[in-house]
């Protein structure tokens, strides 16, 4: 935490005369101190543990934890054993100079103020290390091996233990997967892979490729919740999400049952959901994990010629079909006497399909368990995906439109008749005529040579070719309907310039992309959403990251993102901003009501920025520093500006999260609600509050793009 806030706000930080800066500076200094104390008792804590047992600590426990289970009688000699192996283990790193001493007139770059995060030092650097000391491990340092605090990877117990156990860089499995239960995926029979549970909440990928004994083992322990201990795996960033973890066995790997688990077996998320049977959105498939069984209810939108697939010498009939519900569209990949049991515009539910991961796109396939059942037509589908899209020329040989009415209450489509009243055959309701939404679809039969194709023009794409003629009908100066996705679906630079006029003589910078920006949203939200951006809210089942993909899955012009050091970062700034806007404008509730909206993470402007700075909770290089005062324009995913924006996230997730300590630990605070959001926002707003004292003393950084 810098001291420089009296300096710079001029305030008196003297407690009794309690100013606001005062006050978040006793939070801040508050929360240093917590962490400072929290993370040194922490690391007494680990060390105290590691003495408790014998003075070699860990390495004893996986000297031990190494061999069979030994029956109580072999225990103590095991345990002597293994002590005297870990001394002399102990005694053989001791002898080791870990570091050489620096080269002479080596100066550590000096930061601005305090040693908090630093962007762009070298951001290799861990985060809260004292500038200018020995290259020591600090208290705050993060061991890239166990991810506890206090120690480097090789100062690592674990570490170095498994590597003594295992040689080649893998990490004992006592130490991973001691007592690990199995959740297996269907997949599982062909010995591909499984989930893992490695601690109370931590689940990991397990590959493995070893001989059918081991998947039989495994089965059985999932299938009868056994905890168990595998010796000799490997444990990887995992291949798709590299902020997790897989665990690899090989021939080598020791299956064993364990007696007990320390920690509470982790139902999975839903036991439907694992057996395939509960319906999901192809949203929510999507965004599910490979090889996991999912049930869904889509509408055909196209279905590919049979074709034969040589699997293991024998020919299996195979069929590529486009689905769609109202969420999305996905690749369908039916088998055997599946093929040819859907038929286009029909709508299906079908159970005990699989999610697959092929080219990092998600489809979904049958399995030997899947049943299709035929439901009422799904009215508004999402549009086929772009892969999908294929460009054909020939003749339309019949057109047509069809009127449909749909039920106010759940869209089915509702058998139209003149009474005065009608029932949903879907939900049941009753209702007058009209009440009745009502839908037209446009069907085309197409030939093009031999190939003969049918059409549906769903209704929100004919609405927008409908409106499209009326591009240039700007006659009526002020009917500016900004919230209606027709209008700025075909909005003009004209027309927005005028909206967005400025009393000076100044042009809004970036009109086109604007533009561009305006015109996306309003023709995805007429094609996917019925021109509703409630829909999309609808649509993600109160779950604000669900809503977040949703957003920047089907709106290119959110996908704040940038490649960083050979890994693609996300930002999504103005997607989370929006999300944040709906919880905080509902208070909550009814639409803006979230389950998970403590995912949602700051807004990486560059104004919080300057609030982080101020309060000492990130500072930046000299280099740095001078190049934010030259104010020098910088580009979407340059080094600095993605530095300070990660570095920006991460320091309020950080407060977030000792808050949120600090408020669990007083029980007046109970009711208080806090979240990265809140903290945006108070930082937004006192950046704002003290923008003229910040002005001369905190530069930000320049630039000009869309996703600010
Ligand atoms: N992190 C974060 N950044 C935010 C906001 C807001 C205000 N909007 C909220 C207000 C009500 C609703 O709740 C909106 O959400 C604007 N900005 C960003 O600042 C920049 C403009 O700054 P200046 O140059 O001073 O006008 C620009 O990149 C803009 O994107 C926020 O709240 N948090």
């Amino acid at each position: 935490m810098s001291d420089s806030d009296s300096g710079l706000l001029g305030g008196d930080t003297d407690k009794s005369s309690s100013t606001p800066a005062a006050d978040i500076t006793d939070t801040f200094n508050l929360f240093k101190c917590y962490l400072d104390s929290s993370l040194n008792s922490f690391k007494k804590e680990l060390l105290d543990s590691q003495e408790d047992n014998s003075p070699a600590g860990w390495a004893t426990v996986h000297q031990y934890e190494h061999n069979d289970i030994a029956s109580d009688s072999d225990d103590d000699k095991k345990l002597r054993q293994a002590e005297n192996r870990a001394l002399r283990a102990i005694k053989e790193k001791k002898r080791f100079q870990p570091y050489k001493p620096r080269p002479s007139g080596y100066s550590a770059p000096q930061p601005a103020t305090g040693s908090i995060p630093s962007a762009a030092a070298g951001s290799q650097q861990q985060l809260f290390r004292g500038f200018g000391k020995r290259r020591e491990p600090s208290s705050y340092d993060i061991c890239f091996h166990c991810k506890s605090v206090g120690h480097w990877r090789k100062h690592c117990p674990l570490f170095s233990a498994a590597n003594q156990s295992s040689g080649s860089g893998s990490v004992n499995a006592s130490s991973v997967a001691a007592g690990a239960v199995c959740q297996l995926s269907d997949v599982f029979q062909t010995g591909r892979w499984a989930s893992i549970q490695t601690s109370g909440e931590n689940l990991a990928d397990l590959k493995f490729f070893c001989e059918k004994s081991k998947s039989e083992i495994l089965t059985d322990a999932s299938r009868a919740q056994t905890p168990l201990k595998l010796s000799d795996v490997q444990l990887v960033p995992s291949r798709i999400d590299s902020s997790k973890s897989e665990v690899l066995l090989n021939y080598k790997t020791k299956i064993e049952v364990c007696r007990t688990l320390d920690f509470n077996y982790k139902k999975s998320p839903d036991d439907d959901d694992k057996t395939g049977e509960k319906v999901k959105t192809l949203a929510e498939v999507q965004a599910t994990p490979e090889h996991n069984k999912v049930a869904v209810e889509v509408r055909v939108l196209s279905v590919s010629q049979q074709t034969v697939q040589v699997v293991r010498e024998s020919p299996i009939k195979r069929q590529e079909i486009t689905v769609a519900d109202s969420t999305a569209a996905m690749k369908l990949t039916i088998w055997e006497d599946l093929v040819s049991k859907l038929e286009v515009d029909k709508s299906y539910k079908i159970l005990h399909l699989s999610t697959r991961l092929f080219q990092n796109a998600k489809s979904i396939t049958s399995t030997k368990q899947t049943t299709i059942s035929q439901i009422p037509d799904i009215i508004n589908c999402a549009p086929a995906i772009d892969s999908d899209v294929i460009t054909k020329e020939g003749k339309i040989t019949q057109a047509g439109l069809t009127l449909s009415y749909l039920c106010d209450n759940c869209k089915s489509k509702v058998d139209f008749s003149n009474q005065k009243f009608v029932r949903c055959q879907s939900c049941k309701l009753k209702m007058t005529k009209e009440s009745l939404h009502r839908s037209i679809s446009g069907t085309l039969c197409f030939s093009s040579g031999y190939e003969k194709y049918k059409l549906t023009i769903f209704s929100s794409v004919l609405l927008t070719l409908a409106t499209t003629n009326n591009l240039d009908s700007d006659d009526s100066e002020n009917d500016v309907n900004i919230t209606d996705a027709n209008f700025y679906a075909n909005i003009t630079e004209k027309k927005l310039a005028e909206i967005l006029k400025s009393d000076s003589d100044t042009p809004i910078p970036l009109l086109e992309e604007r533009v561009a920006v305006l015109r996306e949203a309003g023709k995805v939200l007429l094609e996917k959403y019925e021109g509703k951006f409630l829909n999309c809210v609808k649509a993600c089942n109160k779950s604000a990251q669900s809503l977040l993909q949703l957003v920047v899955r089907d709106f290119p012009s959110y996908r704040d993102e940038a490649d960083y050091q050979g890994k693609r970062v996300s930002f999504y700034k103005r997607a989370q901003i929006l999300v944040a806007d709906i919880w905080a404008c509902f208070e909550g509730k009814s639409y803006g009501e979230f389950h998970d909206i403590d995912t949602i993470t700051m807004f990486a402007d560059y104004r919080i920025p300057q609030a982080l700075y101020h309060f000492g909770a990130l500072s930046y290089s000299e280099e740095l520093m001078k190049y934010l005062k030259a104010e020098k324009m910088m580009q979407t995913g340059d080094r600095y500006e993605v530095d300070i924006r990660g570095c920006s996230i991460w320091a309020t997730e950080m407060v977030a999260e000792k808050t949120r300590e600090l408020i669990e630990k007083d029980s007046s605070l109970k009711d208080v609600l806090m979240n990265s959001i809140l903290i945006d926002h108070y930082l937004w707003d006192f950046r704002r509050d003290h923008a003229e004292e910040m002005r001369d003393n905190i530069p930000f950084h320049h630039i000009r793009c869309i996703y600010y």
